[in-house]
């Protein structure tokens, strides 16, 4: 992309639109298949700090990743500064990462009612002391966080900059109050106050889901925006977007055949087979289904057809031969 690579908070970077932390999702396979699709930068999902601490293998599998999905930023979530710098040390012993960061954003109450997430907006000196300890790993350090709500202490731009003060590189804002949770619309107009106040330190995350909204960000001052549940609804957000702001993108990636887009289906179920296990791979895959295919002719039936598989390879096996198979019959049953 012109103008880049550049570095931001700390980490060499291709482009500004980056993969989000999406629980559950943003595992290794996924992270590796963004990067290929161009994303500049991807996140892991949340990890437990208490949870590698105390030596969850569960949640160890989730640090997983491999060769090809660098620069990759390692999120960890927890309610204490001592917690935190002791979960990136055990994560730091398995895999190395581009950057840490803290989920200060997570309003979900399994989440806050611990202390972690959102909760730890209202906790500023613990958030700042986080920020200080894990400035001892010789990593860059970066925070995500909501924006405060209206009739909060501090605004947005206090909290941000006690993170800084504590030694914070880098802060995600995601524009919705935790309150909001998922709900609404995310104020880009308030995380762009903050981005205006610290050039190149914050980065946007909040309703991207066509290419203008990453642009908007852009414009009003984010270095970095984030593509979170726009990639579950068009799994070539990232390219598309890439190649209008002028960077070299493969043509595979921006117009994709009905062959090419099963191909990388097949690639990433694959992937997730052997790396994270069948059920996985499946779960993934419905999930991709609805995706990719948009306005194919048998993309409606492709998907219908795919819910019902019930094993990764009985779903390899649907992909492999969707193109072979004539749904025109169960197509007029349905419009009966
Ligand atoms: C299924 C799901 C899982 C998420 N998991 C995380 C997470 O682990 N850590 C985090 O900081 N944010 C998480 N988020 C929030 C996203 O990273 C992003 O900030 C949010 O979805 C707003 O962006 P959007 O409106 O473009 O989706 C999650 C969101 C969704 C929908």
């Amino acid at each position: 992309m012109p103008g880049w690579p550049r570095t931001v908070g700390g980490v060499e970077v291709e482009n500004p639109l980056w993969l989000a932390p999406l629980a559950g999702i943003t595992f290794g396979s996924f992270r590796r298949f963004h990067r290929m699709l161009g994303a500049g930068l991807v996140h892991t999902e949340m990890v437990s700090a208490l949870g590698l601490k105390y030596k969850g293998r569960k949640t160890k599998e989730l640090l997983h990743g491999g060769e090809g999905e660098e620069p990759c930023v390692l999120q960890l979530f927890g309610a204490n500064a001592e917690d935190i710098a002791r979960g990136a040390e055990i994560a730091l012993e398995i895999k190395s990462f581009a950057a840490l960061e803290v989920n200060m954003a997570c309003p979900m109450p399994k989440v806050t009612k611990k202390g972690s997430g959102s909760k730890l907006m209202e906790n500023p000196q613990e958030a700042a002391e986080m920020m200080r300890l894990l400035k001892a790993f010789g990593l860059p350090v970066w925070a995500k966080v909501r924006i405060m709500p209206p009739n909060a202490a501090e605004r947005t731009a206090d909290f941000c900059e006690r993170l800084f003060s504590g030694g914070a590189d880098f802060i995600f804002v995601h524009g919705r109050t935790p309150a909001q949770r998922y709900e609404g619309t995310a104020s880009r107009e308030a995380v762009a106050e903050v981005a205006r106040l610290y050039p190149g330190r914050i980065g946007g995350s909040g309703d991207c889901y066509r290419p203008e909204d990453f642009s908007c960000y852009l414009e009003m001052g984010c270095a970095a925006v984030l593509a979170a549940r726009g990639v579950l609804r068009d799994a070539f957000l990232v390219p598309r977007t890439l190649k209008l702001m002028g960077a070299e993108v493969p043509e595979e990636f921006c117009d994709p055949s009905p062959e090419a887009q099963t191909k990388i289906l097949l690639e990433l179920g694959g992937s997730i087979y052997n790396t994270e296990g069948g059920p996985l791979a499946l779960t993934i895959a419905r999930r991709m289904l609805g995706a990719l295919f948009k306005g194919f002719a048998g993309a409606s039936q492709l998907r219908r057809a795919g819910a019902m598989t019930k094993s990764w390879p009985e779903m390899e096996e649907l992909l492999r031969n969707w193109r072979k198979i004539d749904f025109s019959e169960a197509a007029q049953n349905e419009d009966m």
